[in-house]
């Protein structure tokens, strides 16, 4: 995790999640969504898709403020030699947000998370 510019969100948004069984099931229907768009697949397919949601789990339960402590790389150097460009992450959050409203996590839910997340793109692109 590298700079967090929001404080965590409350431990309330991690219940709306439906806590680590929640994370879990986000993320089998997200790693789904990202593998099959054209934008994100060629991505994803070749990667370690079990372990990718594993840390991804981990992370989020702790951007949620869950009992977690996201133990992975951090964002710069998970995504340092994958040529990430801006389409390709807006891209993953919109699947990212089909996979919310698929799960009826609420909308206030969701823009904790996304809150969250949206400052990692300085770390992620790398791609202009
Ligand atoms: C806010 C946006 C993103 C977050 C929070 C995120 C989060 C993560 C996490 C937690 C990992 C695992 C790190 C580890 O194994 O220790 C990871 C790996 C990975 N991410 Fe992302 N990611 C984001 C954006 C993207 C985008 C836009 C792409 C490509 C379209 C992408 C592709 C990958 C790939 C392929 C890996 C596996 C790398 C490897 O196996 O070495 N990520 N990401």
């Amino acid at each position: 995790q590298n700079t967090p510019l929001m404080p965590p969100a409350s431990v309330e948004v991690y219940k709306e999640f439906g806590e680590k069984p929640g994370l879990i099931k986000l993320m089998d229907d997200f790693m789904i969504r990202l593998v099959a768009n054209p934008v994100t697949g060629p991505s994803f397919a070749p990667a370690n898709q079990v372990r990718i949601k594993a840390e991804l789990v981990e992370q989020f339960c702790q951007l949620l403020s869950g009992p977690c402590t996201y133990q992975g790389m951090s964002m710069k150097t998970a995504h340092a030699s994958l040529h990430i460009n801006k389409p390709q992450f807006n891209a993953l959050v919109e699947e990212l947000q089909k996979s919310m409203d698929a799960m009826n996590i609420p909308f206030r839910a969701q823009n904790q998370l996304l809150a969250q997340l949206a400052p990692m793109y300085r770390d992620v692109i790398t791609v202009k």
